[in-house]
């Protein structure tokens, strides 16, 4: 089922982690914002697998869910699918062959801090968190479009066969995410994403696996990724605008209630559905924070980056908070605030808090995102009161 990369994809901003693989494996000399991040290996490009025809699709209004006419050529067999328990499992055995993987432990309730051996790891964490689909395999599915590719795997727009039902499966590929190491971030995101329920995060159904990929069954958003919106129509009006940074401001208020960090918002990790409905996707880098306790690790784009980020320092929620009001600056303007030609202007103007609004950008949407883009993280204005700024109430009429 894998095919070639499309050549539509618009340029993409990599998170940190991401830059150093991607600088490494010589695979991308698009321009971009790029992310950073703790993993270890380069990421190699090919892979191997069967080419499927894709099908059209026909998709009806008013869900984000859809249902399709189509001809859909069947789906070739996929061996050894594998259930336990009634529910699809990743065999994170195989994933562990050969590599150190720090393993999460339960601690005062932060799940996921601990690195201890490799042996202790159990898929039961995951299992207990994810719907219990039974006996999933790749035969349930047929397979259409291909809707992108990541660094570790491809979506594909899928009708499960038996129900109708369409959604985006990621195939990704267990001996890459073995040979890059990345298994803390894969499980991670499988965890988190699937704990989440909220109308403006991408909801992650269930997986299963095969002898050569782990499947995510995620909900479809049939728009794709806003970067793309912004790139060809923005930047966007104060009514867009609003409506966007309401929905991420009601999308992370509802994570950091559960003490998850998202870390990489930026309109490369935000897809669009039906309606101007927006939904945060990647949950690779988020991670569960206890009330109170600081995290070092860096991770997010560069242009997202809030001034503790880049000097180092321990953090917290609120480093959401800034890269909202990035992201408010961005959707408004075109461009984030602190984009410079070289890495080291763009960190010293966030470091130096370096805001400039274009005229056209109304006093309000200044106030709000001035407010969000505070120095000091506990100035920060809270996503609660992000929800009922003047921009926000004066625009949601015309939502
Ligand atoms: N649920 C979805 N609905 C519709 N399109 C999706 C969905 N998930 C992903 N896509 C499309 O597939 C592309 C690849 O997604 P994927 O999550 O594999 O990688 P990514 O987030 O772009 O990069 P990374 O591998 O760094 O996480 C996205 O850019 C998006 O265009």
């Amino acid at each position: 089922m894998v095919d070639e990369v499309g050549s539509e994809k618009q340029p993409r901003r990599n998170s940190l982690h991401q830059r150093n693989m991607l600088l490494s494996m010589r695979l991308n000399s698009v321009p971009g914002r790029e992310s950073f991040g703790a993993t270890s290996k380069n990421v190699g490009g090919a892979q191997s697998g069967t080419i499927r025809k894709p099908w059209r699709v026909t998709l009806s209004r008013g869900n984000n869910s859809a249902r399709l006419n189509t001809k859909i050529p069947s789906p070739v067999k996929q061996k050894n699918a594998q259930v336990v328990g009634g529910k699809p499992v990743v065999d994170m055995a195989e994933y562990r062959q050969g590599s150190k993987i720090p393993s999460p432990t339960r601690m005062k309730g932060n799940k996921y801090h601990s690195p201890v051996k490799a042996e202790s790891i159990k898929t039961s964490n995951i299992q207990k968190s994810i719907a219990p689909y039974q006996s999933l395999s790749l035969d349930d599915f047929d397979i259409g479009k291909k809707l992108g590719k990541g660094k570790f795997g491809k979506v594909y727009c899928v009708r499960h066969r038996r129900t109708g039902f369409i959604c985006a499966l990621k195939a990704m590929n267990k001996k890459e995410i073995v040979q890059y190491n990345v298994q803390k971030q894969f499980r991670r995101e499988v965890e988190i994403q699937s704990s989440l329920k909220h109308p403006n995060l991408t909801r992650l159904y269930g997986y299963f696996h095969d002898d050569k990929r782990v499947y995510l069954l995620m909900e479809y958003l049939v728009n794709g990724e806003l970067y793309k919106h912004l790139r060809a129509n923005g930047p966007f009006n104060d009514i867009l605008s609003s409506h966007y940074v309401y929905q991420t401001a009601d999308a992370l208020d509802y994570m950091h209630e559960r003490h998850i960090l998202h870390r990489d918002i930026k309109p490369e990790n935000i897809l669009l559905g039906f309606q101007n409905t927006i939904k945060l996707t990647d949950f690779g880098w988020s991670v569960t924070n206890t009330e109170g306790v600081k995290r070092k690790t860096l991770c997010g784009t560069l242009d997202y980056l809030s001034p503790e980020l880049i000097k180092s320092k321990e953090y917290d929620e609120k480093i959401d908070v800034w890269a909202l009001g990035v992201l408010a600056y961005e959707l408004l303007v075109g461009t984030p605030p602190f984009e410079e030609n070289s890495k080291e202007l763009t960190k010293k103007r966030i470091t130096r808090r370096d805001l400039v609004f274009p005229a056209h950008v109304s006093i309000d949407a200044r106030d709000l995102i001035s407010r969000l883009l505070e120095y000091e993280p506990t100035s920060r204005i809270s996503l609660k009161d992000v929800k009922s700024h003047p921009w926000i109430v004066k625009n949601c009429p015309y939502w």
